[in-house]
């Protein structure tokens, strides 16, 4: 999916000011980057939790809105929200979700989630402990950013099926992953026993990237767009995508988890769980919170 991508260059002191602009005026992601340093170290990068201030004096932010926002009403209304801040200093341009993810791109090395788990690329030698006979191992490319596991959410997500599987309520299921990116999610749910996948995204490429994934891999996952996604309810349903999609998303993924079924959602930034926690309480029960660095996984079982 695309975004409109606004940059300004801030003073540490102004950072807060300029962060409630974004937010306020509906910005789906800010992060901070420190001005001096390359875009490609990792600790240049900083998504804020409520209340943190990062280090650096000088530093870029970025916000992600959505593609189809008009640049020039962006403007305005954050002049109007804030007159004190020289917006024309902004810089607009239209991204991929590719670019935005690639910023979280870290060294992608094997790792392991939960108890069994690995995602391993295919550029690395299995490592020993993920020879082992009950390893779930999924192997993806090293190319990828989002869905190569080094993304908090994406990690909080396979811990969830790792423990899902580990008590036994993942094998011989049909697992739904909506917002399948890479597939990660549902190949490893298939590598832990679950019985099959299908994948949902609204971005062709990724249902061309999950189904080439699984077929590396040497499974099969049922890839569909929302609009063509078979109607029906799942035993087990993973949902890694941002709140405000799993917000507009909540009574299509309550209708696609079964009676009795376990969901699990992430994408969510520290902050944005408790409105996300009201309106899914409707359908779940054992509404659960998970956190991992500023990003929020909630899990919960259907009514
Ligand atoms: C954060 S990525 C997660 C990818 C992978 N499941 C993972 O956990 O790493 C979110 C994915 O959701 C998709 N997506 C966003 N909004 C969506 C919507 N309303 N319906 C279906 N897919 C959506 C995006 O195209 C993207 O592939």
């Amino acid at each position: 999916m695309p975004y409109l991508q606004l940059a300004i260059p801030c003073t540490e002191d102004r950072q807060p000011r300029v962060e409630r602009a974004l937010e306020d005026v509906g910005a789906l992601a800010v992060t901070l980057q420190d001005a001096h340093l390359d875009a490609a170290d990792e600790q240049a990068i900083f998504e804020p939790g409520v209340g943190e201030i990062p280090l650096w004096r000088e530093m870029t932010l970025t916000a992600l809105f959505d593609a189809d926002s008009d640049a020039l009403w962006l403007l305005a209304a954050l002049e109007a929200f804030d007159p004190g801040i020289d917006w024309t200093q902004a810089r607009f341009e239209k991204v991929e979700d590719q670019d935005w993810e690639r910023a979280w791109l870290d060294q992608f090395q094997p790792m392991r989630f939960g108890a069994r788990t690995w995602i391993v690329p295919w550029n690395h030698e299995l490592p020993d402990a993920a020879q082992a006979g009950d390893a779930a191992v999924v192997r993806l490319d090293p190319g990828l950013a989002f869905g190569s596991g080094t993304h908090p959410t994406t990690a909080l997500c396979l811990a969830w099926l790792d423990g899902l599987a580990a008590r036994g309520e993942l094998q011989g299921r049909e697992l739904l992953d909506f917002g399948c990116g890479s597939g990660i999610l549902a190949l490893a749910a298939l590598k832990l026993g679950a019985a099959r996948a299908v994948g949902v995204d609204n971005d062709p490429q990724a249902l061309i990237a999950t189904a080439d994934n699984a077929q590396r891999n040497g499974m099969v996952i049922d890839v569909f767009l929302p609009q063509d996604e078979p109607v029906r309810a799942y035993p087990v349903v993973v949902a890694n995508i941002l709140a405000v999609a799993l917000d507009a998303l909540a009574e299509t993924l309550a209708a696609r988890t079964e009676a009795g079924g376990r969901i699990a959602m992430s994408g969510i930034l520290a902050g944005q769980e408790g409105e996300l926690l009201e309106r899914y309480a409707a359908w779940f029960d054992e509404l659960r919170v998970a956190r991992q660095d500023d990003w929020i996984r909630i899990e919960g079982r259907r009514r």
